[in-house]
């Protein structure tokens, strides 16, 4: 059944930018004698908000410090990315291919407001996007299903009808929970790492490869 609408994952989806996320962690567990284990990290917190991924780490922390420790990261990263983003192959031609049949797209992600400047703006595709949704806006990161949920929601479009693309084991989860089928995005991981979700209806390194999908045929 072609998709109604599509949503997107920011990092690591429309950009291929997690590595630049996992240095970013890396450096400042570095700076507080943390230990650090990229790829274990990955798995376990991509999704994740940064606020969900530091209160574990840093049990002792207030809320004023672990939004402190959240900036920290975030400037690290910034620095490192902004002279670096551009979009994943193929993915202007989709969404030029959605926009011609009338199929609205969303992004999801658990990125701060700053974050998202810096890929969205950056790429100048905000008013692409019927909306763009996220947790400073109130809503848990992945794997919950919420930020899913509530782009179907503001797109009016029913989850089974929406087709997600994530490079993250946490929000292939998140659509399995919001009962919306899925595409593995390959930036980080390989398809065996998906084998394990029975929503993924397929998995590629970039968008060039998904012309053909059943799910991405709009008219
Ligand atoms: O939901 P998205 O767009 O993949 O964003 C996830 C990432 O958002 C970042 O803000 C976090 O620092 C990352 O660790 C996290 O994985």
């Amino acid at each position: 059944m072609p998709a109604r609408a599509l949503i997107f994952d920011m990092d690591g989806t429309i950009v291929d930018n997690m590595r630049y996320h996992e240095a970013a962690w890396g450096k400042l567990l570095a700076a507080h004698g943390l230990p650090f284990d990229a790829d274990e990290f990955f798995h376990r917190t991509a999704g994740m908000a940064s606020d969900e991924i530091l209160r574990p780490l840093f049990p002792a922390a207030g809320p004023d410090e672990i939004t402190r420790l959240g900036h920290d990261k975030e400037l690290f990263y910034r620095e490192a990315y902004r002279p670096h983003v551009a979009a994943l192959p193929g993915l202007l031609t989709l969404m030029a291919r959605a926009d011609a049949a009338g199929i609205p797209m969303a992004v999801a992600s658990a990125a701060p407001p700053g974050n998202i400047e810096v890929v969205i703006d950056t790429l100048g595709l905000r008013s692409r996007f019927a909306t763009i949704i996220a947790p400073s806006q109130g809503f848990r990161g992945k794997p919950n299903p919420d930020l899913f949920l509530g782009a179907a929601e503001r797109m009016a479009v029913a989850p089974e009808d929406c087709i997600v693309f994530e490079d993250a084991p946490n929000g292939i989860e998140a659509a399995r929970r919001a009962g919306m089928r899925a595409v593995a995005i390959l930036t980080m991981l390989g398809a065996d790492a998906f084998s394990g979700f029975d929503n993924v209806v397929a998995s590629a390194t970039d968008f060039t490869a998904l012309e053909g999908l059943p799910a991405l045929r709009f008219s």
